[in-house]
């Protein structure tokens, strides 16, 4: 289990997570959704180790990230970041074979090879694998760089933003693959997605972010309703469910709407700072 206790987030006085806290469980995808710029990269990276918290705990199973190492703390981890470029001069083959750092010598085994070899044909890429990745698509690289995720075999798989590239057929390679090896090797996997139809079909759990706060969380068969829609994103939107009755969200285009989106209260923070300091 990775568990959060009370976490605390601040840039100055951005507040990013305040007394958020969840618990995640092997074996199931996790999803957060939010505003842009409510934290949920922050929180990510938080999870990673890669920004400080405030105040509060981190714990996978008997450690706790304010007492592992870091170096230690990560090598638990697969984080997929936002940012997909990838500009070196590298194969799309090398590339998923950095997932393998932690253990690779200057001999490369056949099987390590071999196992980059199937990363990359499960997800259809196969013929992908000796191309420079600078002249891959940003959609190739998003791909290339789930592959390299998955061959670090790890116990906390996070993903930020991993389909905001990708075309409808790979949306859904992406997030079948992922979905399969999260139940079958019993990984915590934690995603941000912006697609609430996507995160309706493959969370167990969604995290739902607002202002630094976690505002709900839960199946989204039992959270995902037009209220929480109104009140997170200030939009509004019909949820039926679909033939396989998962929900299904559909926005609603009003004129009223468009005079009443209100900016999110970090930018009303900084707007308030501009308008004192000009
Ligand atoms: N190192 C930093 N120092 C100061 N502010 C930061 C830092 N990193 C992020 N921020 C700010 O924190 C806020 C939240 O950023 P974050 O990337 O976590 O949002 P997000 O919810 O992932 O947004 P999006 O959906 O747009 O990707 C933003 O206003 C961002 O500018």
């Amino acid at each position: 289990m990775l568990q959060v206790n009370k976490l605390n987030v601040a840039f100055d006085d951005l507040i990013l997570a305040q007394g958020m806290s969840f618990t995640l469980v092997p074996g199931k995808v996790n999803v957060i959704i939010g505003p842009n710029g409510t934290g949920k990269s922050t929180l990510l990276k938080t999870l990673f180790g890669d920004i400080q918290a405030t105040s509060g705990e981190i714990k996978f199973k008997n450690d706790t990230l304010q007492r592992k190492q870091l170096s230690q703390w990560r090598q638990q981890f697969g984080y997929m970041p936002q940012d997909i470029r990838l500009d070196v001069e590298l194969s799309a083959l090398e590339v998923v074979l950095l997932g393998q750092l932690n253990t690779l010598g200057f001999r490369l085994e056949d099987h390590v090879i071999e196992e980059a070899l199937n990363a990359l044909d499960k997800i259809g890429l196969l013929h992908l694998a000796n191309r420079p990745v600078n002249r891959l698509s940003g959609g190739q690289c998003q791909m290339i760089l789930f592959a390299q995720a998955l061959m670090r075999k790890p116990k906390i798989l996070m993903l930020d933003e991993p389909v905001s590239a990708l075309d409808l057929h790979f949306q859904h390679v992406l997030l079948d693959h992922l979905d399969t090896q999260t139940k079958d090797q019993g990984w915590i996997t934690v995603m941000v997605l912006h697609d609430l139809n996507l995160a309706a079909q493959y969370a167990d759990n969604l995290l739902v972010l607002k202002d630094g706060k976690l505002v709900a969380s839960g199946h989204p068969n039992d959270i995902l309703t037009p209220s929480l829609i109104k009140d997170v994103y200030n939009v509004h939107a019909d949820v039926t469910k679909d033939a396989t009755g998962v929900p299904f969200v559909r926005t609603i285009r009003t004129a009223r709407q468009a005079t009443t989106i209100k900016p999110p209260t970090h930018a009303a923070k900084i707007t308030e700072k501009i308008a004192v300091t000009a």
